[in-house]
């Protein structure tokens, strides 16, 4: 054992898991014992409340899924072996991820593509073009106010002076032109290369108020499957707010995180893939960050209400919900929430290769209205 696996051990031996720390030295001499080790921390991770799980465990859990992993690419298993590593990367601690990404890498190198598995051409999905969205789709009233802010490449002061400080949200445009991605993603079969075999985590259902909405783990494959053919609203798949570009860094390379999520001398919070179908919604909530969200592939309806109009979109009073409306767009109840009717809102048909700067707090209802891929720069100011 190196002195990182040491130290992780030592750790999660002061967490108590001595069982774990004991199945994990034994895996030098006797491997199998890895899948056991695997399962212990699996269970430490999932016994109470996520936010509440010590890292010492998670690190745990991710080491055990090298050694796990490594077992089974002994045993030939490779696609096994991936979706345990992808497994140490989403759920996982930080400290073995270079060791995660090393071993996918290799054990990508040593499989067959994917593509010699299934013919290119059968995943090939036709993006619908910017103008084959169907009116008829969006909520009541949409489209019909005055059209949203846009700026062409506007520079830092600009976006600093006229968005970012007085907080108003626009659609920037000719600011991705330059990413590798506006080329590499038209062809959605680009993802059944780079990630086909790759285990990700997939939302299934109408949206995530809906009943019967749940989460589910597949690979990449299977996902662009469910793009092609999505079947009815409640089996819609979205893989959605997912850090996709630190499990996967090779889609890295294809994006660029904007100059202006510096504004404000803040952090980069997250960088999120939100990847689906035509009809994906994600219902009326707000986040606490400032938000570009950039339209890679295809389009999406947006419409923004401003956080002066909370009390009137009557927000859940559950704690877990209570940046999201009771207000569903789709089916608006005004009888039931009656203030929420007349409010002004702002909206647009976020184009691909444009970028809509999200105010913090301000509440989106976002539709996809093609298949579609955006990534979220989310960041706060200091
Ligand atoms: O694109 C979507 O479906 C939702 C995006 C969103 O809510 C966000 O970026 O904060
Ligand atoms: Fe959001």
């Amino acid at each position: 054992m190196d002195a990182l696996e040491e130290s992780v051990l030592a750790s999660v031996w002061r967490q108590g898991g001595f069982a774990f720390c004991q199945l994990m030295r034994k895996c030098r001499s006797d491997p199998s014992m890895a899948e056991e080790a695997h399962d212990l921390a699996w269970e430490q991770l999932h016994l109470g409340d996520w936010h509440q799980v010590d890292c010492a465990w998670r690190d745990g859990y991710a080491l055990a899924c090298v050694y796990w992993a490594e077992e089974l690419r002994r045993k030939g298993d490779h696609a096994e072996a991936t979706r345990v590593l992808d497994m140490g990367l989403m759920m996982g601690g930080l400290a073995f991820r270079p060791r995660l990404n090393a071993a996918i890498s290799s054990l990508s190198q040593a499989s067959e593509p994917p593509s010699a598995v299934r013919g290119d051409d059968q995943l090939t999905v036709q993006v619908a073009s910017s103008t084959s969205f169907c009116p008829f789709v969006l909520p009541p009233g949409s489209l019909q106010g005055p059209p949203m802010r846009t700026m062409a490449f506007p520079s830092i002061q600009k976006f600093l002076q006229e968005l970012f400080a007085p907080g108003v949200p626009a659609i920037l445009t000719d600011t991705m032109a330059h990413w590798p991605a506006m080329e590499k993603w038209k062809d959605l079969s680009y993802f059944h290369k780079i990630a086909g075999n790759r285990t990700v985590p997939v939302e299934v259902g109408e949206t995530y108020l809906a009943e019967g909405w749940k989460q589910e783990l597949m690979t990449m494959s299977r996902f662009l499957d469910r793009i092609h053919d999505p079947g009815d609203s409640t089996s819609r798949a979205y893989l959605a707010q997912h850090p996709l570009f630190d499990q996967i860094p090779e889609l890295q390379r294809d994006i660029v995180t904007p100059d202006y999520c510096a504004c404000g001398d803040g952090e980069l919070h997250s960088i999120n893939a939100w990847f689906g179908p035509s009809g994906t919604v994600t219902p009326l909530h707000h986040d606490p960050h400032h938000n570009l969200l950039a339209q890679v592939v295809g389009t999406k309806y947006v419409r923004l209400y401003s956080p002066e109009l909370s009390d009137s979109l009557h927000p859940f009073s559950d704690p877990m919900l209570q940046n999201s409306s009771q207000l569903d767009l789709d089916k608006p109840d005004y009888e039931r929430f009656p203030l929420a009717e007349k409010l002004a809102f702002v909206d647009c048909v976020l184009g691909e290769g444009q970028m809509l700067y999200i105010p913090p707090k301000w509440w989106h209802y976002v539709k996809s209205l093609s298949p579609s891929f955006s990534v979220s720069f989310w960041w706060r100011s200091s």
